[in-house]
């Protein structure tokens, strides 16, 4: 079973990480993506402004009905800063006979050698970095052993971050569109993210 892990803060989820999760699924031939919130982001200094609760309920919003697609609270569960590294390990565990790929905007593909115990983790995932405007993935200067567990996809490209959403909402700006439907509805009915 070949399983994308879509890692976000997910303040809120938007359509940039759906598109990315069903760009790598379709690409990578995968049977499931699991979105898994953080509950400590490890390199974000801003706490996120919804709860974790509210954040896996946007998730949860966000993939239901699609078939492949799954909301989990793994690392909400486990508390503290979600390293990766202790995540998977768990995970792999958990699931021996699963190959597990970690799904990456391209923002997030030149910090790689920062993560935390980054070439253990390189050894247990293929990660998966995906084009984002305005990002260069600056893949050439990885180091190799990180490289070399490295596929890059293509996506149709969205200019759009949680932090546009968060903003807009600040604004009293509609982000219908921008986030699925149910989960506009969710952010306009717990008034999430107003000025
Ligand atoms: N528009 C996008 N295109 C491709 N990848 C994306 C896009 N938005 C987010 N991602 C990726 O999705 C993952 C989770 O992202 P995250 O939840 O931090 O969203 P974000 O929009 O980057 O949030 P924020 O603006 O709050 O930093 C990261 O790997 C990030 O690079
Ligand atoms: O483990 C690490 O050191 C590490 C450093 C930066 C980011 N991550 C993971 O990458 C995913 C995307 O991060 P974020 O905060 O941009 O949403 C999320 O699952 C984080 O836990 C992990």
């Amino acid at each position: 079973m070949k399983v994308g892990l879509m890692g976000g803060t997910f303040d809120p989820v938007h359509i940039g990480h759906l598109l990315a999760a069903q760009s790598v699924c379709e690409e990578a031939g995968l049977d499931e993506v699991w979105f898994m919130p953080t509950n400590v982001p490890p390199h974000k200094e801003q706490t996120p402004g919804a709860t974790p609760k509210q954040r896996l309920d946007m998730v949860s919003l966000a993939v239901e009905g699609h078939p492949k697609f799954r909301a989990t609270d793994f690392e909400l569960r486990k508390g503290g800063v979600s390293y990766s590294i202790e995540t998977v390990t768990m995970l792999c565990e958990q699931y021996p006979e699963y190959h597990f790929y970690y799904i990456i905007g391209a923002d997030m593909v030149r910090y790689l050698p920062k993560w935390f115990k980054i070439d253990e983790l390189v050894k247990l995932v293929t990660f998966v970095g995906l084009e984002r405007p305005g990002f260069d993935p600056g893949v050439n200067e990885l180091p190799e052993k990180i490289r070399e567990s490295l596929l890059m996809v293509r996506m149709p490209q969205i200019e759009l971050s949680s932090t546009m959403i968060r903003e807009r909402r600040a604004m009293n700006l509609s982000v219908r569109y921008m986030v699925p439907d149910r989960v506009n509805e969710y952010i306009e009915v717990n008034q999430l993210y107003d000025a």
